[in-house]
């Protein structure tokens, strides 16, 4: 993963499969292309493999179950989405919560295939004993903004600033925040709180027009590097 990110989630909305989520892949791959800003899009297990074959951003799995190769009937495993082509994958999500000893595994899994993992956490003071476990990222959102429209930064901007200084304590550590992300302005001010990214569904997903918000997502992300190594 490159910094700034951002996390597209297509979680089951009508568009995340089939031809649409194919198309809509291709225009945030566009956008990626075109902005050189990291995007990663987190599609159905069903799509990976068709997906990933046609873009060059990361494909990333939504879920994956922490159970070991044999007799689990129904189970996507982390060896499953790696050879489906997936770059890596969702973690505990807070619409598919996992234990703990389950986050440990599929971290340890997938590092050991190649995969990386986004861990979510529903608050700042995880950041910590889940960092330690040693995922690449934490996304943190606080669960009541998720779908809202009403964004992390502009509601809970200290959930941000908290963490941004969790972070700090674990080495090597990314941060993604989310929930209710809709707006550049959103992006821009997420990332100049010390995010290394954003994680957002809806906005994009319940969009006429996708590739415009992701377009603008972008922009914002831009504006907030490029004042961060101007020092404005
Ligand atoms: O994974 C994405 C998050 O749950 C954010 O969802 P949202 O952008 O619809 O609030």
């Amino acid at each position: 993963m490159k910094f700034p990110i951002l996390i597209i989630n297509f979680k089951a909305y009508e568009n995340s499969y089939g031809e649409k989520a194919l198309q809509l892949s291709k225009s945030i791959d566009k956008v990626a292309r075109e902005s050189g800003i990291e995007i990663v899009v987190a599609v159905p297990s069903t799509m990976i493999h068709r997906i990933s074959k046609e873009v060059s951003i990361p494909v990333f799995a939504q879920h994956v179950d922490a159970v070991p190769e044999g007799a689990h009937t129904g189970a996507v495993t982390p060896e499953m989405i790696k050879e489906a082509g997936a770059a890596g994958t969702l973690v505990n999500h807070s619409e598919r919560r996992v234990r703990a000893d389950e986050i440990d595994d599929v971290i340890k899994r997938s590092r050991r295939l190649g995969l990386e993992t986004i861990v979510c956490v529903d608050r700042y003071e995880l950041v910590v004993p889940i960092g330690l476990l040693g995922p690449d990222a934490i996304l943190v959102e606080p669960p009541e903004l998720i779908g809202t429209g009403v964004s992390v930064s502009r509601a809970r901007p200290e959930v941000i600033t908290n963490a941004v200084e969790m972070v700090q304590k674990v080495k090597g550590l990314k941060l993604i925040v989310g929930a209710g992300i809709s707006t550049g302005d959103d992006v821009y001010t997420s990332i100049k709180l010390g995010a290394h990214g954003i994680g957002v569904a809806s906005a994009v997903m319940k969009s006429k027009d996708p590739s415009k918000v992701v377009r603008e997502f972008v922009e914002g992300a831009k504006r907030a590097v490029s004042e961060r190594i101007t020092g404005t």
